[in-house]
């Protein structure tokens, strides 16, 4: 492979950065993109995840590519959960130093800016264009258009076609593909909270709201309207609270009031909504190898993670960063390698976000509630405090920090560990102040040694 002429398929947020970055390395980029223009042809988002958690990661290569400072105004900052209890009881606990947030923004606004960003630096965006089948013999490409089919022999192909990826779904033909699915026995539900009739924002906008339940939540994460968009994840079926059971209004009445009231107060549009607004299902997808002959997949096209640690996006901006860096290191000329070095370096962290955020659904939906979680949760901060290097909490490593997502799932782990050792003192809700914090840390120390 040595050609400098690049097909992307996927205008979403990944496939339009990576237009950018690749605009910028003086590339031809061609997009292609089954959803209509948005500019031509408006249509509703409503339902479908609205607004998302920008945090480190995704700053970092929105900094690289020279956005930062456009996208900063359209970002509301959301300094720690706020936990609500079943009595309207609130409780902060921060995500990490005083400073520290993740960024609420617009899904659709967001997307639409990178879009106009890569177009503005020379790349052509071809709407309404489905990509339907890769073909690696013949090296073509089927799309489907508003004028029939049309086919494209491409030089080098990045997929970022999203979680259920057309470029994914062909090289599931070829020998030696690994895939793997999950769906969670869980579904998703977007809904409102308003701003109040003074047009203001009718809770704290610098938080993540988070109901937790045990088996389902409730969030929500503020919008510049002074809106909220809430999240209800429920199981789908077989469980006491679910959406099989939730037949009319008075059943979605009932189960709100029982477990969500002081949301409930705030939703006059909750049962319009709720009946609207599709059940969405949640999945996890990992699949390797990334390469078929000069086709690349990249972001959810690759790694479709659960939600539930914000960092999907976070996650395939960062594919973007690396695979620019790679880039800029081998030149244009050696896609191959290029492919090839990404793939090899990226699989093992992103294998490990994929966990990671499994992971934290247990914590949100369940965990956050427990007193002696943020108990621990400030022992952690202490630990960090006073030994800045030694000891990073884990969210604060995934969020904060670029270290890689496998390394931080191993220090995480061996932190849990010591931690559960901590916590297993049964004083420790009275003791926890006067702890020997160096002995935790040399304990640490020996766990890392193992
Ligand atoms: C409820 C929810 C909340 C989330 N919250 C967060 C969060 O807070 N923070 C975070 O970092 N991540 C979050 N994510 C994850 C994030 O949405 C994804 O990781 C991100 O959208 C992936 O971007 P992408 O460009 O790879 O895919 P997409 O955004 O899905 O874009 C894919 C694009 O490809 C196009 N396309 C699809 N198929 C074809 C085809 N056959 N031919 C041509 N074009 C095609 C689509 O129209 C789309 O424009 C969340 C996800 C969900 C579901
Ligand atoms: N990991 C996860 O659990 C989830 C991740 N996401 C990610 O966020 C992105 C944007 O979210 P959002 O705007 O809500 O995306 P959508 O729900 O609009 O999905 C994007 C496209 O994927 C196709 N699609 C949706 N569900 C399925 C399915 N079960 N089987 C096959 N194809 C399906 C649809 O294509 P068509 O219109 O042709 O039918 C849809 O247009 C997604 O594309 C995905 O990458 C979204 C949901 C869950
Ligand atoms: N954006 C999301 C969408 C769905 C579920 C969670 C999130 C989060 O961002 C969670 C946050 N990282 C947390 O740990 O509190």
């Amino acid at each position: 492979m040595k050609k400098n002429e690049i097909t992307i398929l996927g205008a979403g947020l990944i496939g339009s950065l990576m237009a950018i970055y690749l605009k910028r390395q003086g590339l031809d980029v061609s997009v292609y993109d089954k959803r209509p223009d948005k500019r031509k042809t408006p249509y509703s988002e409503a339902g479908r995840s609205i607004n998302m958690a920008l945090s480190h990661r995704g700053w970092k290569s929105l900094e690289q590519v020279g956005l930062k400072d456009k996208v900063l105004p359209l970002a509301i900052p959301m300094y720690g959960r706020k936990v609500h209890d079943e009595h309207g009881k609130t409780t902060f606990i921060p995500y990490g130093k005083a400073n520290q947030a993740i960024y609420s923004i617009s899904r659709g606004k967001f997307n639409q800016m990178l879009v106009e960003e890569a177009e503005r630096l020379g790349a052509t965006v071809h709407f309404e264009h489905k990509c339907l089948d890769v073909d690696f013999q013949k090296n073509e490409i089927l799309f489907e258009t508003s004028e029939g089919e049309k086919s494209l022999q491409p030089d080098v192909v990045i997929g970022a076609d999203g979680a259920y990826s057309a470029l994914r779904m062909s090289m599931q033909k070829q020998i030696r593909f690994n895939y793997t699915q999950e769906y969670l026995p869980h579904g998703y539900k977007e809904l409102t909270i308003p701003a109040t009739a003074e047009g203001e924002f009718a809770m704290d906008p610098n938080a993540l709201h988070i109901w937790p339940r045990g088996k389902f939540m409730l969030i929500a994460l503020p919008n510049p309207d002074k809106s909220f968009t809430c999240t209800l994840f429920l199981p789908f079926e077989g469980s006491k609270v679910c959406f099989e059971k939730i037949r009319d209004e008075k059943d979605l009445e009932t189960m709100f009031r029982a477990y969500f009231d002081d949301a409930y107060q705030l939703m006059p549009d909750l049962k319009k909504e709720f009946f609207k607004n599709p059940t969405a299902a949640l999945i996890n997808i990992e699949c390797f190898p990334w390469v078929q002959g000069n086709a690349l997949l990249l972001g959810d096209a690759s790694h479709a993670m659960v939600p539930f640690y914000g960092q999907g996006m976070n996650c395939g901006f960062e594919d973007c960063y690396i695979l620019n860096g790679l880039i800029e290191k081998l030149g244009t000329n050696a896609w191959d390698l290029v492919f090839e070095k990404f793939q090899k370096k990226r699989k093992p962290d992103t294998d490990a976000i994929c966990q990671l955020a499994m992971e934290n659904f247990k914590e949100m939906r369940d965990s956050v509630g427990d007193p002696k979680f943020l108990l621990r949760k400030k022992i952690e901060a202490k630990l960090h405090e006073l030994y800045p290097n030694d000891w990073i909490p884990l969210y604060t490593m995934v969020t904060f920090s670029d270290m890689g997502y496998a390394e931080a799932y191993a220090q995480g782990k061996l932190q849990e560990a010591v931690m559960n050792k901590v916590m297993a003192n049964p004083l420790i809700t009275e003791n926890w102040d006067k702890l020997d914090y160096e002995d935790i840390i040399n304990q640490m120390e020996t766990a890392k040694a193992v």
